[in-house]
């Protein structure tokens, strides 16, 4: 397919030296550089010094099709993430039925490419429906016209070290990564929030954080052993980060992501009882939050990832021990970051580019996606407006769904447009 040229005149690639033009054609980018002329039919976009950045790559994200398209289907949530600046997304096997099979995984892979909005990548469960008993098959599933090279049962831990150690050994040869939701379930029995001293307080069974550092030590030493790729899930906990830098510097091939949630918000939000604030992991404590920004500046942590969760407003309007946990991510991810990362100093525009592109695109292994912003390159590109800011408004954003715990927040940094492939997929706040 071929696509009308797009100019973009005046925006700075990573936000660093002189405005310059970008031409792109057939959805590469064929000229970079001060005042170039655009042909007659070439859509322009006026940068106005904007900064332009790879487009964002989601290891992470909760689509609900097949099963529950009353909170999100392929089509809503493509469109949440072309908004929130997404080129890729993947999308976590923990649908019903469960994405245990090609048929599945075809299934999403193949309405992502109807929709066109951004390029969906199925995730597969590591376990026949998420049960933790029995493999699923990942080689068939990687094999198949969706090529899935992520598995996970995200949702649930595959708690079972044999079996953990079989998905690992098996993920070798296959040349794909193990997600692991690092959470020991024996050690998270009715929990409903982080274990300190709030949850104590206001009478919330504890989460504790050792039942994350325990399974993420355990696996670092499985993958190790089976020389294979470990990627951890959701990191929340001060002493993960200890752990995934000693299994780094052992030379095991773990990566790690922080949602956007874990970077911002804390325990603290507790006392309003607002279920909108539960999630898996929990907020967890400022000490905790802390040391995730400075372990994704520092690389210990890899990327940010959103573990978009919608749910219906009666799996979350509702007592807290009854809510699903779960909070909307894609739309609010980059201000999230900017708010954390940028605004503090401990990430420039070109650690952004790490975070929430470039290192997710290699984690995964898409070829095409994470790429320099230079000629020759495919077009995934996002132009971000870092001196606007916005009010979050559940209602508003694309979701089907509208739990974000950032209503009514002021964030910095807007998503002025987003282009797959040299196709504008969003424009000021719209879909193209
Ligand atoms: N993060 C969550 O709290 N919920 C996720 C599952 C998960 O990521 O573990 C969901 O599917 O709703
Ligand atoms: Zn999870
Ligand atoms: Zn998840």
């Amino acid at each position: 397919m071929t696509t009308n040229d797009v100019l973009l005149r005046r925006v700075r690639p990573y936000g660093t030296g002189e405005p310059v033009d970008v031409l792109i054609a057939d959805g590469v980018i064929v000229e970079l550089g001060p005042g170039l002329e655009a042909a007659r039919d070439t859509e322009v976009i006026e940068g106005q010094g904007r900064v332009l950045l790879p487009g964002f790559v989601d290891l992470h994200t909760h689509l609900r099709e097949p099963g529950r398209e009353d909170t999100e289907t392929i089509e809503t949530g493509s469109a949440a993430a072309a908004l929130g600046g997404y080129t890729a997304v993947f999308a976590m096997a923990n649908t019903d039925p469960v994405a245990d099979n090609a048929v599945i995984t075809d299934h999403v892979w193949r309405r992502g490419r109807e929709t066109g909005l951004v390029d969906v990548h199925p995730v597969g469960a590591v376990t026949v429906g998420l049960a933790g008993q029995r493999l699923a098959e990942m080689g068939t599933m990687a094999a198949s016209a969706a090529r899935v090279r992520m598995f996970s049962d995200d949702g649930h831990c595959v708690a079972d070290p044999l079996l953990m150690r079989r998905a690992l050994e098996y993920s070798t040869s296959l040349g794909v990564v193990v997600a692991q939701h690092a959470e020991d379930p024996r050690l998270t029995v009715g929990a409903q929030a982080h274990e300190g001293e709030r949850a104590a307080r206001l009478g919330y069974p504890g989460w504790p954080a050792s039942a994350e550092e325990s399974i993420v030590a355990r696996d670092c030493v499985l993958a190790r052993h089976a020389r294979a790729r470990l990627h951890v899930c959701h990191v929340s906990a001060d002493g993960t980060v200890d752990v995934l830098r000693w299994a780094k510097d052992q030379g095991t091939q773990v990566s790690a992501e922080v949602t956007p949630h874990h970077l911002l918000l804390t325990d603290e939000r507790l006392t309003g009882f607002d279920p909108v604030n539960k999630v898996n992991p929990p907020l967890r404590a400022e000490a905790d939050a802390q040391r995730m920004r400075r372990a994704l500046a520092d690389g210990v942590i890899d990327c940010v990832a959103t573990d978009h969760a919608p749910h219906a407003p009666q799996d979350k309007d509702c007592e807290w021990a009854a809510a699903r946990p779960g909070m909307l991510g894609l739309q609010t991810a980059l201000s999230v970051v900017v708010e954390t990362m940028v605004r503090p100093g401990l990430l420039d525009w070109r650690g952004v580019a790490r975070v929430l592109s470039e290192r997710p695109a290699e984690i995964a292994g898409l070829p095409d996606q994470g790429r320099p912003v230079a000629v020759g390159e495919p077009a995934n590109l996002v132009l971000i407006d870092e001196d606007a800011e916005w009010t979050v408004r559940g209602d508003a954003l694309a979701s089907r769904a509208s739990n974000t715990p950032y209503e009514g927040l002021r964030l910095p940094a807007v998503v002025s447009a987003t282009l797959l492939r040299g196709r504008v997929t969003a424009r000021e706040g719209k879909i193209v």
